[in-house]
């Protein structure tokens, strides 16, 4: 008998995806209604509305948009009624603007996730999926990171993520919530951000840009396309194996911020300038200069293994980025930490 790919669609009931007009968010909505999900969709409504993604959504009969906040406990208790699967994605992820306002990140990010866990033990849901990130490991002491990698936050970001990942993983050691914390690496692709350094270049180039200031080239990180992402996340709340474990989501692939940008340019066919500018970079002890992932947990317990190398998931970026319709709408971000 052949063994069951880990992705097949499965009846995974009434799906709650917080953060779903965030960026994975949207995309893990797409895959669970194209696995027959019932979605029940939390936005904010003021990240993505402006693609108008999720009013095309809402026209479909599996997709049930609400809006709220998750700092907001009596909300979650309500949007949580009749849930199967939590897919927890909401969270603040701009880590120059965690510098800024580091107290709105541990509201959302910590405070948040704890109303999110209580309301789920509240009505008994089959699995919670918390969205982590690679950032909570800080630069790599070895590589590649692996689970067991000592958690090092350099910034109020990544701190509000260690704290959110324990709040979350403490529900499942008191109360027995069925949690799996997944933490992806760098995850890229079609409506990302234009705050993230593949969307910057890209729509830089795009826009006509002749000299692209970007800040360090020198760190490394895992980019892993957005579909595989949301595949692995997928994985991970189909597997019992997983609940109550900590798992990374990756391409296995390091490469350099400079060789990435060097790729996107060669895969446009733009002759740009590439400075590095002193005054865009991160504060040195901030910065992560190593990230590399040890897919080997996932693969182990979920078969999951990426699909989508860089240089193919770079060409759908740079397709969808360079299409008419949404080089319209987005405006190229310079930036500025
Ligand atoms: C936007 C930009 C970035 N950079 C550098 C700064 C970093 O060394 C590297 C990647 O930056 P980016 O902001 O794309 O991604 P990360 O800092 O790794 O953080 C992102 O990925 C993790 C997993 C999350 O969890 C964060 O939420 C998410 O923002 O490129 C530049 O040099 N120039 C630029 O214009």
């Amino acid at each position: 008998m052949n063994p069951r790919p880990n992705d097949e669609p499965s009846l995974l009931g009434m799906c709650l995806v917080t953060g779903a007009d965030g960026f994975i968010g949207s995309h893990l909505v797409e895959l669970l209604v194209a696995r027959g999900c019932r979605v029940r969709a939390l936005a904010q409504y003021n990240s993505f509305n402006h693609w108008g993604w999720l009013e095309s959504l809402t026209c479909l009969p599996q997709v049930e948009v609400v809006s709220g906040d998750i700092r907001d406990p009596h909300f979650c208790h309500r949007m949580m009624e009749g849930v199967d699967v939590v897919f927890h994605l909401a969270a603040l992820i701009a880590i120059p603007y965690s510098y800024v306002a580091p107290d709105s990140y541990v509201e959302t990010n910590v405070r948040g996730t704890l109303n999110v866990c209580q309301a789920a033990r509240a009505v008994g849901v089959r699995r919670l999926v918390h969205t982590s990130t690679s950032e909570v490991y800080g630069t790599a002491r070895y590589v590649p990171i692996d689970e067991a990698h000592p958690l090092q936050p350099q910034s109020p970001y990544s701190a509000s993520k260690v704290g959110a990942d324990a709040i979350a993983l403490s529900f499942h050691s008191s109360f027995g919530l069925p949690v799996t914390v997944a933490r992806p690496f760098n995850t890229y692709g079609p409506r990302q951000s234009a705050r993230a350094v593949i969307p910057t270049v890209i729509s830089q180039v795009a826009a006509g840009c002749r000299v692209l200031k970007l800040g360090d080239l020198r760190p490394t990180r895992d980019f892993n396309y957005v579909e595989d992402t949301c595949r692995g996340l997928l994985a991970l709340a189909q597997c019992d194996a997983a609940v109550g474990e900590v798992v990374n989501i990756g391409s296995n692939y390091e490469i350099s911020i400079g060789d990435t940008v060097r790729l996107i340019l060669e895969l446009m066919g733009a002759e740009v300038e590439v400075q590095q500018e002193d005054e865009r970079l991160r504060p040195p002890q901030s910065e992560v200069f190593r990230l590399w992932c040890d897919n080997r947990k996932i693969e182990r317990l979920t078969g999951f293994r990426p699909r989508v190398d860089l240089r193919e998931g770079l060409q759908r970026t740079i397709a969808w980025f360079t299409d008419p319709v949404n080089l319209q709408r987005y405006k190229p971000h310079q930036y500025n930490v």
